[in-house]
């Protein structure tokens, strides 16, 4: 080695490591090379292949390139693209790569600068984001194999039709005709498409059907729009694309009840009080007594105008049911008679009903109305959750007039909200109802004064529940004191009888006055009999002295202080100890935060839920809503909250949700060393309860399709216990192996949460061969919420757009951003 060359490689090194530095989440350290074996990383497979002249291989030198370049380690790179992210504690765990730090990868990836433009330039070529996997694309350039398909398949999208520019250029977007999928630059968009009378289309295209794939995206702006026409212009282009005749559904598109539709009939249909509402061609069923309607062989989907004309005669198997109930000639599914019996409908098998568009009943035959369906709020607010429709309640309509047309213009039937539905679970103590209160306030849900009454006397009843955990448990340190410190008694023993004992009791530290000790007792029988609530709320204000005192005795102090070894008594006892008196008297209002740290606020046994939407919110994440296309204000979320209780009631109510469009699994990153029982079964690492939980609900047939998200929820109190309590302490975490001995809690938190990721991301993607979406939260503090549900709502957005096929198949680069940016989806480097 010449003294040259040590230099030499001195900066490589250090421009390696200041890279490395910036690729790795805030805190972390580097890769110690002493400790290779160490990973957290997914892409990592196998040892390099020998150096090949053709295939680039990659240093990353600046921050900018890094953005669009991954370093792996063994010399391959990859792309990613991504949309926007707004949320900034969300990682994709595949950034956390392998870093192998043997020589020969470390010179593999010493590239020159103009040896990464061409790369870059290359990079530009193929860019894209994926189309099959949940993820950004990333284009491998280990083998040139890869490098051959991968171009071939993304160039012609990348290729500008008219000026067959491409490359780096085209990282702008390309505008994509509706019809052809042609697509333009935003040089070249206006000449190819003229003024747009029928939206987005090539003017040789003009008047001709839209693709399919397309249709969801009709009057979705893009970016890349606004950048060549006011947004005045955009919004006229917009309403263009959506109402025109010409990127309509055509009658022969549309099938129901068995029968294809004629002019007319698409006409009735569209021209009713109430059309279908994102109408999208296919086979459907349409019960006219009723006006229920569905997709053939599925539960209805919504309530249109009864009586129309159209199609054929409704099937008794239209919606694939199979209960033996029948309404209007048509067996129904389990969730309908599910819900028949919340309306305290009778129905025993082979009962057949005939059910009328204002929502009254009878039994076939027997001319005698039993009721409403629709009248209760209770079978309303069950419909709305397992997404049955329910009539609108305006007065009106059940005495619209079937055949008179509506004047409104057609295409107002694509303007129905969309209500995605979030599913939130968790084992025990997960933090599932504290995230879901936080986002109750986030959204402005207020609660009414009987909640807030409800809220008020629960924290009261808390309070002595907490107390009663602390005398019980100074009541068994006494116990054991007294044991440890008790000397044997000698016959020859001169001292009084009962002298010993008063002075042991005098310096046990866990003993109380004589009073207090009989408040003690008496509260403890209470509670062991379950008979808090015949002396609560009543006794509260009378006691709150007493439980002042009590909590303010050192005895209290010294039994607090082995809190861990309380399981009982939350962290948030204090909070509510600490202001027993304030808490305790009759004009308390809880505040917000009292709100959010009460325990059972929220109902135990079952569901509860709030709707959102992204103009809802309050805290907003600056720059969120920086585009409009990005998130329709019609979009609508409900986020769905189980108990633990209803987990356990053998899961049934996740059968419910198979239309959830996400499931989000929380799980407390501080449970990895606690000890749980499943109802009366054995007790088990609070980890693997999770791990369990979580296994049995992504093999649940419902969710086959359904995103997970994994809130990783507490990391404030896995950041603080972390280094007293190695995680290796739960067996399914054994070969967790950090990198090198820490003296900052956050790096091995750090280091800790990416390497459990991992652990759960691996579990899920052997089970769907999918990706699982991860998040860190710390629930307590309103702003990590905000960025969770920021984060879903795109993760949702995302799932979307690929399901429409805007990105794999349509080629429309109108919902992908080619920005250099960073995305919950890949990383927030
Ligand atoms: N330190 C810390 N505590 C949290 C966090 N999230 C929730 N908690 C506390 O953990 C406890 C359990 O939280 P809950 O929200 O009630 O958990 P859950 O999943 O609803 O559990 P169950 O109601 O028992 O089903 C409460 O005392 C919360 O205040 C967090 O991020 N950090
Ligand atoms: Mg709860």
């Amino acid at each position: 080695m010449t003294s040259e060359t040590v230099p030499e490689q001195d900066t490589v090194s250090k421009k390696w490591q200041d890279a490395l530095r910036k690729m790795l989440p805030a805190g972390a350290p580097l890769p110690d090379e002493d400790q290779l074996d160490y990973s957290i990383a997914v892409e990592y497979d196998g040892p390099l292949p020998p150096p090949t002249a053709s295939i680039p291989t990659i240093d990353p030198i600046t921050i900018s390139r890094f953005s669009r370049f991954r370093k792996l380690g063994n010399g391959s790179a990859k792309s990613i693209v991504s949309r926007p992210s707004r949320a900034s504690n969300q990682f994709d765990f595949d950034m956390i790569s392998k870093f192998n730090s043997n020589a020969n990868s470390v010179s593999n990836m010493n590239l020159s600068d103009e040896q990464l433009d061409s790369c870059s330039d290359e990079f530009d070529r193929n860019i894209d984001v994926d189309s099959g996997e949940n993820s950004a694309n990333l284009v491998n350039f280990e083998s040139p194999e890869n490098v051959v398909s991968v171009t071939k398949s993304l160039s012609k999208r990348k290729v500008c039709s008219r000026c067959g520019k491409k490359g780096r250029f085209l990282l702008r977007g390309i505008e994509s005709c509706i019809v052809c999928e042609a697509g333009y630059c935003s040089n070249c968009v206006l000449k190819a498409m003229g003024s747009m009378p029928e939206g987005r289309k090539c003017v040789c295209c003009i008047g001709k059907p839209i693709d399919e794939w397309k249709r969801p995206s009709l009057g979705k702006s893009s970016k890349i729009l606004l950048r060549v026409c006011s947004p005045l212009e955009v919004g006229q282009i917009m309403k263009a694309e959506k109402e025109c005749k010409a990127n309509q559904l055509r009658p022969e598109q549309l099938i129901v009840n068995g029968r294809q539709l004629c002019d007319e009939e698409l006409a009735e249909i569209f021209g009713c009080l109430l059309p279908p509402q994102n109408l999208k061609p296919g086979r459907y069923w349409y019960d006219k007594d009723s006006g229920l309607w569905g997709k053939e062989g599925e539960k209805p989907d919504r309530i249109i105008s009864s009586k129309l004309n159209i199609g054929g005669k409704l099937q008794l198997d239209a919606s694939n049911g199979n209960t033996k109930v029948f309404i209007n000639g048509r067996e129904i599914t389990k969730v309908e008679l599910r819900v028949l019996k919340v309306a305290s409908v009778q129905c025993p098998r082979d009962t057949h009903f005939w059910l009328y568009d204002d929502g009254s009943y009878e039994e076939e035959g027997q001319n005698n109305i039993k009721g409403n369906i629709w009248g209760k709020a209770s079978t309303r607010l069950v419909c709305a959750l397992f997404s049955l429709p329910v009539p609108p309640e305006s007065p009106s309509r059940s005495k619209e007039d079937p055949t008179t047309f509506s004047s409104k213009s057609v295409p107002a039937y694509m303007e129905k909200e969309s209500v995605h539905k979030i599913l939130l679970f968790g084992v025990e103590g997960s933090g599932t109802s504290t995230i879901f209160k936080q986002a109750k306030c986030l959204y402005g849900n207020k609660y009414t004064a009987e909640e807030l009454q409800n809220i008020k006397l629960t924290i009261q009843s808390n309070l002595y529940r907490y107390l009663s955990v602390l005398l019980e448990g100074r009541e068994r340190f006494e116990e054991e004191f007294m044991l440890k410190n008790d000397p044997p008694v000698l016959d020859s023993d001169e001292s009084a009888p009962g002298e010993n004992a008063s002075n042991r009791n005098k310096q046990c530290i866990y003993s109380i006055n004589q009073r207090l000790k009989h408040f003690s007792d008496w509260l403890l029988e209470i509670m062991a009999i379950g008979d808090m609530d015949a002396f609560f709320p009543a006794a509260t204000r009378e006691y709150a002295p007493v439980v002042d005192e009590i909590w303010k005795d050192p005895a209290i102090h010294e039994t607090y202080k082995r809190k861990e070894e309380l399981p009982f008594l939350p962290d948030v006892a204090r909070y509510f100890l600490d202001r027993a008196i304030e808490v305790s008297s009759n004009e308390y209002e809880p505040s917000e935060n009292d709100i959010l740290y009460a325990e059972g606020v929220t109902p135990s046994n079952g569901l509860s839920s709030i709707e959102f939407s992204c103009d809802d919110h309050h805290l907003t994440s600056d720059d969120y809503y920086d585009n409009f296309e990005y998130q329709s204000p019609l979009t609508k979320y409900q986020l769905i909250h189980i108990s633990t209780k209803g987990m356990q009631d053998g899961c049934k109510w996740l059968e419910m949700f198979e239309d959830a469009r996400m499931v989000v699994f929380c799980i407390a990153l501080s449970d990895y060393d606690q000890v749980y029982s499943h109802g009366s079964g054995p007790l088990q690492n609070k980890m693997l309860a999770s791990k369990e939980l979580f296994e049995s609900t992504v093999k649940n047939p419902s969710f086959h399709d359904t995103p997970f998200v994994l809130l990783f929820n507490k990391y404030d109190a896995f950041e603080d216990k972390i280094n007293q309590v190695p995680i290796t302490n739960c067996e399914w975490l054994e070969d967790f192996n950090p990198l090198k001995p820490h003296h900052n809690n956050q790096s091995l938190a750090n280091q800790a949460y990416y390497y459990m990721a991992m652990k759960f991301k691996k579990l899920y993607s052997s089970i769907t061969g999918r990706k699982l979406f991860v998040c860190q939260t710390r629930a307590l503090e309103r702003k990590s919420v905000d960025e969770a549900i920021t984060y879903l709502t795109e993760v949702l957005k995302w799932e979307e757009d690929k399901n429409d096929g805007v990105y794999g198949l349509g080629g429309d680069e109108s919902f992908y951003s080619g920005e250099v940016t960073t995305s919950p989806y890949v990383a927030q480097e």
